[in-house]
């Protein structure tokens, strides 16, 4: 597990660790700056031409230094110091002052433009951006985008993403690499600074684990490494020892999505998969999918409520160790009673997914019986109906959204997207940094309803389940991309490479 900061949690650690633990400010940055300087040793020669665009606060100063020392390896660097010295930070005017000092070309903008420049370094502006870039700043990096740099390292993130949203402020200056200082920012997580930042590499400059832990920050994502955190399988155990998933899911004509959650249930560990559903449905899961168990009732029984139809129901819930409740289920009147039969008789952790959201979506008085042990996993268009919000507005602050909805109810919110985020009802967030948008395909919800509630059915806690969960759908996905390129993937396939991950 690796924690994220926003912009202003990385401030917080960066004045603890300088006034409450002592390191001062320009040991921190003389170890940034290193970082960026090896970073560009690795990608340039001697006889490439390096400019660096800097700013007049931290950020820049980080650019002033890291200039001296690649000048001092005999580089051929131009530090563009584009922004005034009286409102420099004391860091900006010490690095000035030093690289004066040690011969560093210091050019102004305009002294250079219109140039020829083979790599970028962008120290313009780091964490401390905090409005749009108008006017001169705006000219500087369109006139920069133009000179078209071969090669781009931003310093902490690029200069015109906000480090808490991932948004673009006016402009931004792409990057194929991006070393970030301590943490990563959700700013770069997060699209569209997500690409902008190319690849990240978080640079440890020193910053002591408390400067973090005292702030209790509640952003983290995680890495192939924290797989081994699932639970293992016991050798003495049986089927009954992994928990059984009941999936609700599924109505006339529409089998593949039961299909699709019931096999990444088991895939993923479950001991016993039930998939619930119309009995039109009976002949083919029982064909395709021979190991689930298949329960089945009538739409018209399930319309009209009878005593047959909620008793089989209630014993059903009380089966399941977690139930999945929605895929396929279609919008027939009858939908709402299951919903509503499900979501009142089930005392184990549910995940609620398509039309079971599409359900609560116009009959938001079910919402009562939201209780902390339901995962809710709605996209964007889900999400847009259950809030009443437009998709635009919710995509461009995706963690507030969820995050409101989440505590809203006190449940887990997983608001899938190209970055999905996880509101999970301990409070934590997860940014997920796994998966492709080749996974963009019909049946991939399907299939993370079924790898969340096969981690539940292991014994995984709601937030943790909806975590891994979301994170191993999307490492699935890179790992069918790699086999077979973006475009042939078929939900089923993510269900295939569960094995090779755990
Ligand atoms: N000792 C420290 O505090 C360390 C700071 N570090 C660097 O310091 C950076 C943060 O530095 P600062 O807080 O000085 O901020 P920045 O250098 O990111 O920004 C400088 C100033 O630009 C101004 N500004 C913001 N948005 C603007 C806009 N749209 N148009 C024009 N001006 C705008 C703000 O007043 C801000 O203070 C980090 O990103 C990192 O690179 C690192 O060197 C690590 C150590
Ligand atoms: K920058």
């Amino acid at each position: 597990m690796r924690y994220l900061v926003t912009g202003g949690q990385m401030k917080q650690v960066d004045r603890y660790t300088i006034e409450n633990i002592g390191i001062p400010s320009l040991v921190l940055m003389e170890r940034a700056a290193l970082a960026v300087a090896e970073e560009v040793m690795k990608h340039g020669q001697k006889t490439d031409r390096i400019w660096v665009l800097c700013g007049n606060g931290n950020n820049g100063a980080d650019g002033v230094a890291a200039a001296r020392m690649l000048h001092l390896k005999g580089y051929k660097v131009f530090a563009l110091l584009v922004a005034g010295k009286e409102k420099g930070s004391s860091e900006y005017l010490t690095q000035v002052s030093i690289a004066e000092h040690t011969g560093v070309n210091l050019a102004g903008f305009s002294d250079l433009i219109p140039g020829t420049c083979d790599i970028l370094i962008d120290a313009l502006f780091g964490v401390g951006l905090d409005r749009e870039i108008l006017g001169r700043y705006r000219e500087i990096l369109e006139t920069i985008r133009r000179c078209q740099p071969k090669f781009t390292v931003a310093v902490d993130i690029p200069s015109g993403i906000h480090s808490d949203s991932g948004q673009i402020m006016g402009i931004a200056l792409k990057a194929d690499i991006t070393v970030t200082f301590g943490y990563e920012k959700l700013g770069t997580m997060l699209y569209p600074g997500k690409e902008y930042s190319g690849k990240v590499l978080v640079a440890d400059i020193g910053f002591p684990g408390e400067s973090l832990e005292r702030l209790k920050t509640e952003y983290f994502t995680l890495d192939p490494e924290d797989v081994k955190q699932l639970p293992k399988r016991p050798a003495y155990s049986n089927k009954g020892s992994f928990g059984k998933v009941l999936v609700v899911a599924g109505s006339k004509n529409m089998s593949g999505a039961a299909y699709l959650s019931a096999l990444a249930a088991y895939r993923t560990g479950a001991g016993l998969v039930k998939i619930f559903t119309v009995e039109e449905n009976r002949t083919i899961l029982q064909t395709g999918l021979p190991e689930a168990i298949i329960t089945t009732y009538e739409a018209g029984e399930a319309e009209a409520g009878t005593e047959r139809f909620k008793e089989l129901l209630v014993k059903q819930c009380e089966w399941a160790t977690a139930i999945v409740l929605g895929p396929g289920l279609g919008q027939e009147g009858y939908v709402r009673n299951l919903v509503e039969e499900v979501l009142a008789n089930a005392y184990v952790p549910i995940v609620l997914d398509a039309d079971g959201l599409g359900t609560i979506a116009s009959n938001p008085e079910l919402t009562s019986y939201f209780t902390e042990n339901i995962i809710v996993t709605p996209h964007l268009g889900e999400m847009a109906r259950l809030t009443g919000s437009a998709v635009e507005t919710i995509q461009k602050q995706l963690i507030t959204t969820a995050r409101e909805y989440a505590d809203r109810f006190g449940i887990t919110c997983v608001l899938k997207d190209a970055v999905t985020i996880g509101a999970l009802k301990d409070q934590r967030t997860y940014i997920n940094g796994s998966g492709n948008s080749a996974m963009a395909k019909a049946g991939s919800g399907d299939v993370l309803t079924g790898i969340i509630a096969g981690l539940l059915a292991l014994g995984l806690e709601e937030s943790d389940a909806a975590a891994f969960g979301v994170w191993l759908h999307g490492r699935a996905g890179d790992m069918v991309k790699e086999k077979q390129g973006e475009h042939s993937i078929l939900a089923r396939e993510l269900t295939e490479e569960i094995h090779s991950i755990r």
